[in-house]
């Protein structure tokens, strides 16, 4: 049976998600902000986090999948375009986790080329062990070295997204 580690708490995760809430609340008064949520992982995070911005924005989700198991196919699959028309706005990618960085490296360069006026990047965990993409986020909840992390959105072959705290899968 998998066992899960308990790693971060729902109490640090409320904490953590109000603090970067008010970061961009603050960083993006006065711009046409766009908080993008990249599926599935973000679902739960982006819900919390919009909830503690509290400047006027709009929301929209991308899609894109890659991983079987614990493990990379290197093949990102594209499940969801915007709706919305980013073209001139100030978008911000919400990502539940940056691993590789391979997903996140490829929706940059796909919402560049709709001409928004600025891109931005947060995630709610930033893990180095695997990174094969240099990205520097501009917003990160909790940086992590490593393990398989569920729990809170995140999920192993679509189980554990809601468990409401955030855990390492030993499998
Ligand atoms: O930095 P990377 O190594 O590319 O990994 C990060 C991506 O992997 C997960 O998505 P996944 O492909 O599992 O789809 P999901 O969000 O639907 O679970 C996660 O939600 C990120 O989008
Ligand atoms: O550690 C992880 N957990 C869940 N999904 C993921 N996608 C990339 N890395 C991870």
């Amino acid at each position: 049976m998998p066992e899960l580690i308990p790693l971060i708490s729902q109490q640090e995760i409320k904490e953590k998600v109000r603090e970067v809430g008010q970061r961009i609340t603050l960083d993006y008064k006065g711009l046409d902000l766009v908080v993008v949520g990249v599926l599935k992982g973000s679902f739960v995070f982006l819900a919390d986090l919009v909830r503690q911005i509290t400047i006027e924005h709009e929301i929209d989700l991308v899609g894109a999948s890659s991983y079987e198991g614990t493990s990379s196919t290197g093949q990102i699959v594209f499940t969801k375009q915007p709706d919305l028309e980013l073209k001139g706005r100030d978008v911000l990618l919400v990502e539940d986790i940056v691993d590789t960085g391979q997903t996140l490296a490829r929706i940059i360069e796909s919402i560049q080329l709709l001409n928004p006026r600025s891109i931005k990047t947060c995630a709610l965990i930033d893990k180095n062990e695997r990174r094969e993409k240099q990205i520097n986020m501009d917003y990160s909840c909790f940086c992590l070295d490593e393990g398989f992390i569920v729990g809170y959105g995140l999920d192993y072959n679509e189980k554990y997204r809601n468990l409401p705290a955030i855990f390492d899968l030993k499998l």
